[in-house]
């Protein structure tokens, strides 16, 4: 059974984005995991503008559109909302900037979403970044975060690890087939988790790297060609 591409697309409709095709890296994990702490410390040293999915479906919530009450109703059960409502957000977000690269923070969120924003975009993310951490880590954090979100409570929370295993892990899972995924242990403490995020964004040899490969096709190591 193929992907549900979303019907407000089927117009053959093309994003601005597939004009612009910025740079993006996904950045991926569990509620709770540390994508939004860990994307400003990527954003103050690597140059990249970050744009949370839900940071921007909260502010359409809050600027009264006339989505706002479906958006808000979904939130409130975990479950995501419909990709053309969230890609004009991110389409948006993304041509209003004078930058060409970008964290995009918790989407896609489903093969829906995925397939939905290739199609539109043709935009190949560069790679995706997963944090991978604990239910009980994310649990004991989200109750810990304090920023008075409507979600941010132990049954909405259990609604959303479920959404996150039963639909977002499968984007996880497509792009690992396809070499993309750079997955990053979450559970650490923040500091430690970013050593790791940042040996994932640092070019080895300032960048003019290639790779060698032998005689069969293997890859046996970076070289650098100045
Ligand atoms: N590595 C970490 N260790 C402990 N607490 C963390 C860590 N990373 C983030 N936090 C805290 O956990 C909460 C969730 O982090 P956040 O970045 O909002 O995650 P996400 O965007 O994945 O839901 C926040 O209160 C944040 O300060
Ligand atoms: N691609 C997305 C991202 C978020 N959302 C909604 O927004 C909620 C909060 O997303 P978020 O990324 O801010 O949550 P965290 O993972 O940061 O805790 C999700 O649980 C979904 O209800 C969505 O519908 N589609
Ligand atoms: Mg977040």
């Amino acid at each position: 059974m193929g992907t549900i591409v979303h019907a407000a697309y089927t117009d053959g409709r093309k994003s601005a984005l597939s004009v612009k095709k910025p740079k993006v890296v996904f950045v991926l994990g569990g509620p709770g995991s540390g994508k939004g702490t860990q994307c400003a410390n990527i954003v103050e040293h690597f140059g990249y503008t970050h744009l949370s999915a839900g940071d921007l479906l909260r502010a359409e919530i809050s600027s009264g559109s006339e989505n706002g009450t479906m958006i808000q109703n979904m939130i409130s059960e975990g479950k995501i909302v419909p990709p053309e409502v969230t890609i004009k957000l991110l389409e948006k977000a993304i041509m209003e900037s004078a930058n060409d690269k970008f964290l995009i923070d918790g989407f896609p969120r489903n093969e829906e979403n995925r397939a939905t924003f290739e199609a539109v975009t043709g935009i190949v993310p560069e790679f995706v970044l997963f944090f991978d951490c604990s239910e009980e880590e994310m649990e004991r954090r989200i109750l810990n975060r304090n920023q008075g979100r409507v979600d941010d409570n132990i049954n909405t929370i259990r609604k959303r690890f479920k959404v996150f295993v039963e639909s977002s892990l499968a984007v996880i899972n497509y792009y690992n087939s396809k070499g993309k995924v750079r997955k990053i242990d979450a559970d650490k403490p923040v500091a430690e988790v970013f050593e790791a995020v940042k040996a994932v964004f640092t070019p080895v040899n300032g960048g003019k790297v290639n790779f060698c490969i032998d005689m069969v096709g293997c890859c046996v190591g970076a070289i650098q060609l100045s």
